[in-house]
């Protein structure tokens, strides 16, 4: 089911949520919203749930005004952070819920429901735990029984907020791999919340940034990586070094050192960005380099760390730990160092 955002504006009280989004998700897709706290993400997501009703703006599944329709008649899935599955319920009659309370005209017989809730533990791995309550149930468990009854009405929609926000890294990045694999078997347009950008590169056909209820950039996730819109972006991707330059005809220079050749910006100062893993240190093929004190060095795993101390501004290299034994590097040593690649943005 596609859906449709226009000029979704959304208020608590004074304070604005959500201020003019507009936004289409196309069939069977994978989205992410991405941000930080307080950025809207959640607010947007319960829009399209009917859980909260914008001031101004529009929303469509298909052909449909979804604002005209109640959530339980939107035909979304829903999925919250905090499992709020029914503790005094088993798995089975968790899962089976949805169907259960729909109007008896609706409603499929006692069967039928067994079958399906029985089809939902298999697709979600969790064959012959119907009996079981949500507190005989692990965190991770418990996600994958919430995501089951979400889907028990075979929902157009599927809303996921923070879906696995409260489980441990290991589990999480089981629950991602999982939750990838089973969309790609339903092909249900899925749209999640999440403030880790790791997740939705991972998880995302599309990435949606967000700021301060505002879309900021939306990509997938290799073009947001390679060509973040601003600087908000580029630091919310990854680590990330920022240093001053400047820009004489299309040329960006830290000192003597050419950064990039080909800006698309005014002469004068501004700030160049760049990744751990594209710092280069001396001795280099050719070329000047810029001075840096190695005020920090440590490895974890196969990659060393180090943090320069450039005229005051602390920046972060990341090479393999086999290189940088050859440097021979120690703390308090100075080190020649430049970016190997830029992204050059307007001072602000
Ligand atoms: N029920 C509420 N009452 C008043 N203000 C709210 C309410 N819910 C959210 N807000 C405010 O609306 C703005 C957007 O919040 P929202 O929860 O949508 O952001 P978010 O990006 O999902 O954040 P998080 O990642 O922390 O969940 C914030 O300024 C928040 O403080």
């Amino acid at each position: 089911m596609q859906i449709e955002i226009s000029g979704i504006v959304c208020r608590y009280g004074t304070t604005p949520a959500v201020s003019g989004v507009d936004l289409t998700i196309a069939d069977g897709e994978f989205l992410a919203l991405l941000g930080p706290s307080g950025s809207g993400k959640t607010t947007l997501l319960r829009t399209m749930a009917g859980l909260e009703t914008p001031e101004a703006g529009s929303l469509h599944f298909g052909e449909t005004d979804a604002l005209a329709l109640p959530p339980n008649r939107r035909g979304v899935g829903f999925v919250f952070q905090h499992y709020a599955l029914f503790k005094h319920m088993t798995v089975a009659d968790n899962i089976a819920f949805g169907l259960t309370i729909r109007p008896r005209s609706r409603r499929p017989g006692k069967a039928v429901i067994a079958a399906r809730v029985a089809e939902l533990l298999e697709l979600v791995h969790l064959p012959g735990l119907g009996q079981r309550y949500p507190q005989q149930l692990s965190g991770g468990q418990r996600q994958r029984v919430a995501l089951a009854r979400a889907l028990a009405v075979e929902p157009k929609i599927l809303l996921l907020d923070e879906p696995f926000g409260a489980l441990d890294a290991k589990v999480r990045t089981e629950l991602r791999l999982w939750l990838k694999e089973l969309h790609r078997r339903l092909g249900v347009t899925t749209v999640f919340v999440t403030h880790d950008q790791e997740e939705a590169m991972e998880l995302a056909d599309r990435i949606v940034v967000m700021r301060a209820g505002r879309i900021e950039q939306v990509g997938t996730p290799a073009d947001v990586y390679a060509a973040p819109a601003s600087p908000f972006v580029y630091g919310f991707l990854g680590h990330a070094n920022e240093i001053p330059c400047t820009i004489t005809a299309g040329v960006a220079r830290a000192g003597s050192v050419v950064l990039d050749e080909g800006v698309a910006l005014p002469d004068g100062p501004a700030v160049a960005w760049f990744r751990p893993h594209q710092v280069e240190l001396a001795p280099f093929v050719d070329g000047p380099a810029l001075d840096g004190m190695l005020v920090d060095l440590h490895a974890i795993g196969p990659r060393a760390r180090l943090t320069l101390d450039h005229d005051g501004a602390l920046v972060t290299a990341e090479l393999g730990v086999e290189e940088a034994r050859r440097h021979a590097l120690a703390e308090g040593h100075r080190c020649r160092w430049r970016p190997r690649q830029v992204r050059v943005y307007p001072r602000a």
